[in-house]
């Protein structure tokens, strides 16, 4: 699980984050929505370790993480799929997934969520489309068996006929049980049918929480509309 309390933070004197708590409890899935620039980014690099923060704490599985550089959050099950579908594009993507394990039943373990993939381990990342290098940057991360994932804007830039096959992945993963996830997502639709609550953040405030599911939508969009 994890837990941002009372977290203000920015980039030099300008704050983006005032005073924002969070929690995604263990088997929970939490979506960030809000509209560009209101500090959804900066949330989760807080999160990851990337960013410091000027007061507040950040806490994995009860532990305060506050401390602590990005790999050693990794390395207490936190996995992040930032933005933009990176791979490395000169490597197939079996070699992409290979820089993460060389173990073959864990790599075949993951093949099971992104079957699409299983017809690509041999073709250069670069050449894969964006939906299916969205996917291989998913892959990478689960390949490092976090408990609590992190995943921003999983649909920006991908086809729009794609997008149904990454909302389906996505899906599947929320509702494993075993696996906390963390969702920024513009499209308010699918961010709430595959999480189980949600806040909008504006101007780096959270200006409205409640439980996801469809019935939900009206609010977003209300709270987003301000
Ligand atoms: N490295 C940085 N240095 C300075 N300011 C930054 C930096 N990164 C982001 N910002 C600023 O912080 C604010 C919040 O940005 P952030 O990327 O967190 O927003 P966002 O909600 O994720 O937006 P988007 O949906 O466009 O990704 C913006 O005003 C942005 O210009």
């Amino acid at each position: 699980m994890l837990e941002v309390r009372d977290v203000t933070a920015g980039y030099g004197r300008t704050m983006v984050l005032e005073k924002v708590t969070l929690a995604v409890p263990p088997g929970g899935a939490v979506a960030v929505m809000g509209h560009n620039g209101a500090g959804k980014t900066t949330l989760l690099r807080v999160a990851v370790g990337l960013l410091p923060v000027r007061s507040g704490r950040v806490f994995l599985d009860g532990d305060d993480v506050t401390g602590l550089r990005p790999s050693a959050r990794v390395r207490r099950g936190l996995g992040y799929v930032p933005q933009g579908q990176q791979a490395f594009p000169q490597m197939t993507t079996l070699e992409n997934l290979r820089l993460i394990t060389t173990t073959r039943e864990r790599i075949d373990d993951v093949l099971d969520t992104f079957p699409a993939l299983r017809g690509l381990l041999s073709r250069r990342a670069g050449l894969l489309s964006g939906g299916q290098r969205q996917q291989l940057a998913i892959a990478r991360t689960l390949l490092t068996q976090p408990r609590m994932l992190i995943l921003d804007e999983p649909t920006e830039g991908i086809q729009p006929n794609v997008v149904a096959e990454i909302e389906g992945v996505i899906s599947a993963l929320t509702e494993r049980g075993d696996l906390s996830v963390l969702l920024v997502e513009q499209h308010v639709g699918f961010a709430l049918r595959a999480t189980s609550s949600y806040c909008v953040l504006e101007s780096g405030r959270i200006t409205s929480r409640g439980d996801g599911g469809p019935a939900a939508i009206d609010a977003v969009r209300a709270a987003m509309a301000v």
